[in-house]
């Protein structure tokens, strides 16, 4: 186990007047646990200037103030918002502790104790996002846009409140691989999820980005898997929505790096529910001053969950889609005052709140899409976060 900070038993300072709230992110064999709010840095990574100066400025501050209050290693845990101008939901937490990944329970067991569902609704409805399919490929024709990523949100209402840590334990006990998550929400809820996409990693001047994009669901009979994954593999039309990815985190690192290795062709990465075409670009920062959150925010929106070029697919999106993203499709994880850290993309998530639950799913939209297998794709993400709550996609 790697501990990287040694943390006082959660019992002895809770709790504070805002200390409630667990978080949680894990990645491989690591969980960071964190308990209690020691301070909210709310401000956006962008607020104006275009440098990130304010919002970086506001995080150093926050994990100085911790080491005057005595953490030895103190961390920002949480997540940054799809648009960047929206406010931060990040915290200095009262504790925080790294542990090696435990072994989760029966998936069924969990699935068990949600409360009856009352009712579901998505919106846009399948129509309504097969027109915006449509809508964004007529665009392609005729504007410089070559990919957007459009998504859909299912709310589900319960009979009853929703036990938080049941759920996730259900979700945990089915994708054992992935960034698992759980952040508490200033407004009320939890964001919950379990994100198979590594935007970026940073230990000393060592990098690793794993941008995911191009995707087929599983299979059960392992052959036809098997086949299924082989053909995403070979497929024109992911390998183009990929490539635009690996070409824009290339072209936006580069200017940063001593060393950038970057493969020639994507990889597969599987989940419970999906293929995706994957490519690990690795390298050495040149300043190891920088920290993984500067990282981050030059990079973030990625053509994975934005479109490209940047700027252009964010307003199809914004044109295009019903709803304000909020955190979906944003960053989650944690940054150390050595400007260590991971930040995964907020996918295959929700947000659970007392009775409800608003779950979230995306697709990458380019040309040669069709709006009947983009549908099913967004189908089979919600799945992941659908069947810990015991319901059939
Ligand atoms: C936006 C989502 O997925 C992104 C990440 C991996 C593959 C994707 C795709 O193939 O479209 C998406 O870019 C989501 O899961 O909601």
């Amino acid at each position: 186990m790697t501990t990287l900070a040694q943390a006082a038993p959660f019992e002895a300072a809770l709790p504070q007047p805002e200390a409630k709230g667990k978080f949680l992110f894990t990645s491989g064999n690591t969980e960071l646990h964190a308990e209690g709010i020691r301070e909210r840095i709310q401000v956006p990574v962008r607020s104006g200037n275009t440098a990130g100066a304010l919002f970086q400025n506001a995080v150093e501050a926050a994990l100085e103030r911790a080491r005057r209050a005595g953490q030895e290693n103190p961390v920002v845990i949480g997540a940054i918002p799809f648009d960047l101008a929206d406010e931060s939901c990040l915290y200095v937490p009262e504790q925080h502790e790294w542990r090696t990944r435990g072994e989760p329970g029966e998936a069924s067991d969990f699935a068990r104790e949600m409360p009856d569902l009352v009712s579901q609704k998505s919106y846009p409805d399948e129509a309504g996002f097969k027109r915006a399919v449509q809508h964004a490929i007529v665009n392609f024709q005729h504007s410089d846009v070559r990919k957007a990523v459009l998504s859909v949100v299912r709310e589900l209402q319960f009979a009853e409140p929703v036990d938080v840590g049941g759920l996730l334990a259900s979700l945990r006990a089915q994708n054992k691989d992935g960034y698992q998550f759980q952040i508490p929400l200033p407004e009320g809820g939890d964001l919950i999820g379990v994100s198979p996409e590594l935007l970026i990693r940073k230990q000393g001047r060592k990098f690793l980005s794993n941008p995911l994009a191009g995707s087929t669901k599983r299979l059960a009979d392992p052959s036809a898997d098997k086949a299924t994954a082989e053909l995403l593999l070979r497929s024109e039309k992911d390998q183009y929505e990929h490539s635009l990815v690996v070409q824009d985190i290339q072209r936006i690192l580069t200017p940063y790096c001593s060393e950038i290795s970057v493969p020639e062709a994507p990889s597969l990465l599987s989940t419970a529910a999906l293929w995706h075409l994957s490519t690990r670009i690795e390298g050495q920062i040149s300043d190891p001053s920088m920290t993984v959150l500067q990282l981050a925010s030059l990079l973030h929106p990625t053509p994975a969950v934005c479109g490209f070029p940047t700027e252009l697919a964010h307003r199809l999106i914004r044109f295009v889609e019903p709803f304000e993203r909020g955190l979906f499709t944003g960053l989650v994880g944690w940054c150390d005052a050595e400007g260590n850290g991971e930040w995964a993309i907020t996918i295959r998530c929700g947000i659970v709140d007392r009775d409800r639950i608003k779950l979230f799913a995306g697709a990458g939209i380019v040309e040669a899409s069709q709006p009947d297998t983009e549908w099913a794709e967004v189908q089979t993400k919600l799945g992941t976060m659908l069947k810990a709550c015991g319901i059939a996609a």
